[in-house]
């Protein structure tokens, strides 16, 4: 399925079934990032969600902080607010976003900037969240058919009954992210986004041509892997939308889903053009409540002493592994 110039596989999900599911188990259990075809985004919602976040973040300085990102990770991050690898990273990243919780009954569960109130982009975003909703719970789905979860247990649905965002509180968020770009710096010395795993469950990436710079460390090869851009398949789709494997899926299935460690380093074409990055990013994950307990899948119980297998390990809440990552990326307390 990869194509040779690029280091993840590219899948089709149009279709739902077993084939499919085994096709996406093997991608999130050897790199744990895959391009996915068939996701339903549009070239045009693509094209829009760009065109909005680059005005936005174009306003004024003072006008963005008037939304400061807040405990609840939604809102403004400020340049260099954000330290994604706090071990190693002397200050923080490069980068503004906004973050969005998702909406409950399609209203906003958060202070809302003027911009985004307006009604073409309030539509916009309600719509993509909608969208990445559904696309990931299609993901679980298969994912949960390609682990062969048992039937009684919950079956192809015990991945996807526990995330029900924007009716159950949940750490998903959308959100738009701004790395400028810097033509002087050299760019073996620039980190845009230190190295870091996802906190959620799955990470859906929307990206765009000539603005590359993701680049993950790959569990097959062990080396950093830069991630192409690659085109719509036609004039009316999305491109493939980049898919990741996040901590909570990993510690689920004991470490047989990756959460592969990745970051942002701009490559030396982005880096002479100068040219800005901007990405969108849809974090999903499990509904706060939820019993980070080891899967009902004859494939994780053979996996044991790792993750949610671990013996005599106090089960804790999706809420509860969020809170602890959070307070470690900004410097929150606990
Ligand atoms: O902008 C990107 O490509 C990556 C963003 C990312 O990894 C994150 O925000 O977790
Ligand atoms: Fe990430």
């Amino acid at each position: 399925m990869s194509k040779p110039e690029c280091p993840v596989a590219v899948i089709d999900i149009s279709v739902v079934n077993k084939e499919t599911a085994k096709q996406l188990v093997e991608a999130a259990s050897t790199q744990g990032f895959m391009f996915i075809e068939g996701s339903g985004f549009t070239a045009e919602e693509a094209d829009a969600v760009f065109k909005m976040s680059k005005e936005y973040f174009e306003l004024p300085v003072d006008d963005k902080n008037k939304y400061p990102i807040s405990e609840n990770n939604m809102g403004y991050s400020v340049m260099k607010q954000e330290i994604l690898d706090p071990e190693t990273q002397t200050s923080g990243d490069p980068k503004e976003a906004f973050n969005f919780g998702v909406f409950e009954k399609g209203q906003p569960i958060q202070p809302m900037p003027e911009f985004f109130q307006q009604a073409e982009n309030f539509k916009l975003i309600a719509g993509l969240q909608d969208k990445c909703k559904d696309l990931c719970k299609r993901l679980l789905t298969l994912l949960a058919i390609g682990l062969e979860i048992d039937e009684t247990a919950g079956g192809s649905e015990w991945f996807s009954s526990r995330h029900n965002p924007g009716q159950h509180k949940s750490g998903s968020i959308f959100r738009l992210l701004y790395y400028p770009g810097q033509k002087k710096a050299e760019p073996e010395e620039v980190i845009r986004a230190g190295a870091h795993t996802d906190y959620g469950s799955l990470t859906l990436l929307f990206q765009r041509e000539n603005q590359e710079g993701l680049e993950i460390l790959s569990p097959v090869t062990k080396s950093w892997t830069p991630v192409p851009y690659l085109p719509a398949k036609d004039q009316v789709s999305a491109p493939p939308i980049l898919i990741n494997i996040a901590d909570q899926l990993s510690f689920w299935t004991a470490g047989i889903l990756k959460s592969s460690i990745h970051r942002v380093k701009f490559p030396a074409k982005v880096q002479e053009s100068g040219q800005d990055r901007y990405s969108v990013v849809y974090f999903c994950h499990p509904d706060d409540q939820t019993l980070l307990e080891p899967v009902p899948s004859p494939i994780v119980a053979r996996a044991k002493g790792r993750g949610a297998n671990l013996d005599g390990r106090e089960v804790i809440t999706a809420g509860q592994h969020l809170e602890n990552r959070l307070a470690a990326t900004y410097g929150w307390k606990k």
